[in-house]
């Protein structure tokens, strides 16, 4: 099984690159490494004998972006080098590279970009940290102007490692060669629309270096939670795959509740209730199947409900109205002590009311799935957890102070967990915007759980199994669909 993959902040990087260090491995040789790298990459993109402009920053960007150019020289390629400030200005082991480059160099707003067939991006990089001005801000405009390919080291420079934000300007690549891990910035949005194909390339960094950079936001992909997705057994029941309960809005409101439902039933549930208020028992009854349906009056009807042990999941929201009863449904589903899933209107009838939410899921798994608005709403007078510029850190400080799974939605969902772990996901598609797409996901995320997967593990596979069933079926998709498209996914997942 392959492991899964570890995206590395710039800060984490530099921790790894220390333990390589460490460990004997000079600095200078894992520069030589990044920018044998480039060079091999712009082989790729280029006929030989090509011109190719290497624009280089001040720090250790611009001496992968040296190395490179070196390197490509010496293969017959017409290089020419910009530099970002003076050559002699280069410290550490850039400077070392920088000695090594046997030709001119000239200023970047002085390099030519006109006769270029690829430009190679080596401005900044992990270590850029402030906004981009002056003549490095002329540099990328005149890169972004030129219209040819541009590889870019790192990260298309301009573009924060961590937050995947622009910082001011960025570079628009063809292609990005990174070094020993992706990083988050890569996927982050809008970070992962400037970066063109992204690869890896192995510069001498182990994986106990890797490990050692504390790291824990990885990919969301199958390698985290494939091995915990529940195949029944020969003598499973049905309500051994788990019991999931599902309240609906009111009659007029009734079908999220049933997308909701179809999904959860669809992941594997064995049993799936909806529990209607009273006056929506008669459009629910009309419209379930397999799907059982209750009379639910209000909390107190919950409560009620939850008398039956069997029931060990719940998806409260949907559809719910924003209301001080929809709050009290919440707190009875909360006591109950059942894996919970919250969306929509459970979450915003909270508005700034994050702290009655503190700490109240400590008993049970919850996971929280809000878009960007409804994560703004909740945990409004929280400066702290939604200040952070990284989504990476701002859903995982919700995860830890709700001590819930947080999912904040979006084109690159973020999953996180109360205990640090993050996944960002990436095989989204636009044609999952669209009306109920949400209520499906938090039907998968509650039938994986009534399934015994923990939330974590269930709130990452539901974003990608969600995300999966709609780019397979592309234009035209509507909510309805993606029930029906779960067993194609599930299928792929398991083999069978
Ligand atoms: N294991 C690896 O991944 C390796 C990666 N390598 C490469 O090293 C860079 C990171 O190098 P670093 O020197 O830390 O950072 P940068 O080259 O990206 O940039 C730092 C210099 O840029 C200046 N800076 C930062 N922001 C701006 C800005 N907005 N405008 C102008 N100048 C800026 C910064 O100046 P300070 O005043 O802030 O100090 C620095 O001068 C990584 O991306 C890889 O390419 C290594 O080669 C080996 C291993
Ligand atoms: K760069």
């Amino acid at each position: 099984m392959n492991a899964p993959e570890l995206l590395l902040t710039p800060r984490e990087m530099r921790k790894a690159d220390a333990s390589v260090i460490r460990s004997g491995t000079p600095g200078v040789t894992l520069m030589q490494n990044a920018g044998a790298a480039v060079a091999d990459a712009a082989r790729e993109m280029v006929s030989p004998g090509a011109r190719i402009v290497v624009l280089a920053g001040p720090g250790q960007n611009g001496g992968d972006g040296i190395v490179a150019a070196t390197r490509l020289r010496e293969q017959g390629y017409r290089v020419s080098l910009g530099l970002l400030g003076k050559r002699e200005a280069f410290s550490g082991d850039a400077a070392l590279v920088a000695r090594e480059w046997p030709s001119d160099v000239v200023a970047v707003d002085g390099a030519n970009l006109a006769p270029a067939e690829l430009v190679i991006d080596a401005l900044f990089g992990g270590g850029l940290s402030r906004e981009i001005e002056g003549a490095a801000r002329a540099a990328i405009d005149r890169i972004n102007m030129s219209g040819g390919p541009v590889l870019a080291v790192d990260l298309p420079s301009g573009i924060d490692g961590e937050t995947g934000a622009v910082r001011g300007i960025a570079v628009r690549a063809a292609r990005t060669v990174t070094f020993a891990a992706r990083k988050p910035g890569h996927y982050l949005l809008p970070g992962r629309t400037f970066c063109g194909d992204v690869t890896v390339a192995d510069i001498g960094v182990g994986s106990s270096d890797l490990q050692a950079s504390g790291g824990r936001t990885y990919v969301n992909a199958p390698a985290l939670w494939r091995e915990a997705i529940p195949r029944p057994g020969p003598s499973s029941h049905k309500y051994e795959r788990g019991h999931v309960l599902v309240a609906s809005g009111g009659a007029t409101r009734t079908g999220a509740a049933r997308l909701a439902a179809r999904a959860a039933l669809r992941i594997g549930a064995g049993v799936v209730t909806v529990a209607s208020p009273p006056e929506a028992l008669g459009v629910n009854a009309a419209q379930l199947t397999a799907i059982m349906l209750r009379g639910c009056d209000g909390p107190e009807g919950l409560h009620a409900i939850l008398a039956d042990e069997r029931l060990n999941a719940l998806v409260v929201g949907p559809a719910l109205g924003v209301t001080a009863v929809t709050r009290a449904m919440v707190a009875v589903a909360a006591q109950a002590r059942r894996r919970l899933v919250l969306d929509a209107d459970a979450l915003t009838s909270f508005e700034g009311l994050a702290s009655e939410l503190h700490q109240g899921f400590r008993s049970a798994p919850t996971v929280i799935t809000p878009h960007d608005g409804e994560f703004t709403r909740l945990f409004k007078g929280h400066p702290d957890i939604l200040d952070p510029s990284s989504k990476v850190e701002r859903a995982r400080r919700a995860a830890a102070y709700l001590s819930a799974v947080a999912v904040l939605k979006g084109a690159d969902t973020v999953i996180a967990a109360p205990d640090g772990r993050a996944a960002i996901n990436a095989n989204g598609t636009p044609y999952l915007g669209t009306a109920g797409s949400g209520d499906v996901l938090c039907g998968i995320i509650a039938g994986l759980m009534a399934q015994h997967l923990p939330a974590f593990e269930a709130a990452a596979a539901a974003v990608w199994i969600h995300a999966e069933a709609g780019a397979a079926f592309g234009a035209g998709l509507i909510s309805e669909d993606l029930p029906e498209l779960i067993p194609e996914v599930l299928q792929g997942l398991l083999g069978a």
